[in-house]
């Protein structure tokens, strides 16, 4: 599955990572950072109104090259201005052509928290989110063993991060729940044969207890979608590729807020 394949990717680009800069090095500095122990992502989630993380992707897998064009900064500010409660943004290199630095100058522009779009497979990762600017990081449930899931939620807990935790299936959720997640995203999209449901969300929100913030992602194009959503008890929505491909993404925020498209 692609996902094991963007997994021994990302394992090679980590140990790269480390040579440049050994782990003990990394987690200093993350442990340098200002930690308010605010959680400003899970908090910008946690309101009555649904909200929007908002998306800044290049590419992906499934849709190949989203944006030959590419102003990230400019995107991330029109978020902000259209009323984005947080932004996702890719740093995955090879399938998503994300950088680093996206996430440095997106996270020191704007002042929404930012989630760091990655394929978690080493603690090293999460040090790094933390020093780039990042509010959360996201844990995929299939990468990691529940005894890693369970220490990285701990580990982006003790740095002020908060955790978007993806899981597909109610084994995943589980899984996720006895790890200690605050925020499960399930993602609607079919890693094997790349096909988006949105219903797959709403079948398993009444498997999450109320406390744990929910996010549907993937797949979400209409304001029809998000008022079916809204009615299935989801709190807030994941939207990369509908805002991404829009010409006006500010105009298609809102109006997908007030449930027009
Ligand atoms: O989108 C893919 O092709 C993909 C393939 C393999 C792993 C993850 C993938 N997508 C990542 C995402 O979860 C989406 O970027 C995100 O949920 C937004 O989805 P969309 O609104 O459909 O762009």
């Amino acid at each position: 599955m692609i996902l094991d394949q963007i997994a021994k990717d990302t394992q090679i680009r980590v140990a790269k990572k480390k040579e440049a800069c050994p782990l003990e090095e990394i987690r200093e500095k993350a442990l340098a950072c200002e930690n308010t122990g605010e959680f400003p992502f899970e908090k910008a989630l946690a309101g009555k109104e649904m909200s929007f993380i908002c998306e800044v992707k290049r590419a992906s897998p499934s849709k190949g090259v989203i944006a030959p064009v590419f102003p990230y900064l400019q995107i991330a500010e029109e978020y902000e201005k259209a009323g984005a409660s947080a932004i996702s943004c890719l740093t995955e290199p090879k399938y998503f052509l994300g950088q680093d630095r996206y996430l440095r100058e997106i996270a020191s522009k704007v002042n929404i928290p930012v989630l760091r779009k990655d394929f978690t497979v080493d603690s090293y990762q999460v040090y790094e989110a933390k020093v780039l600017g990042a509010s959360a990081v996201l844990l995929i449930c299939s990468l990691l063993e529940e005894e890693t899931l369970r220490a990285y939620v701990e580990l982006a807990h003790s740095l002020g991060l908060s955790a978007l935790v993806e899981a597909h299936d109610e084994g995943e959720i589980e899984k996720a729940l006895r790890a200690g997640t605050r925020i499960l995203g399930v993602n609607n999209r079919n890693l094997k044969d790349f096909t988006v449901d949105v219903e797959n969300s709403l079948r398993l929100r009444q498997q999450v207890p109320e406390d744990v913030i929910f996010v549907a992602e993937s797949g979400i194009r209409t304001g029809e979608d998000i008022e079916k959503l809204k009615k299935g008890g989801v709190q807030a929505v994941l939207i990369g590729e509908t805002l991404m491909r829009s010409r006006n993404k500010g105009k298609m925020l809102q109006e997908l807020k007030e449930g027009k498209r």
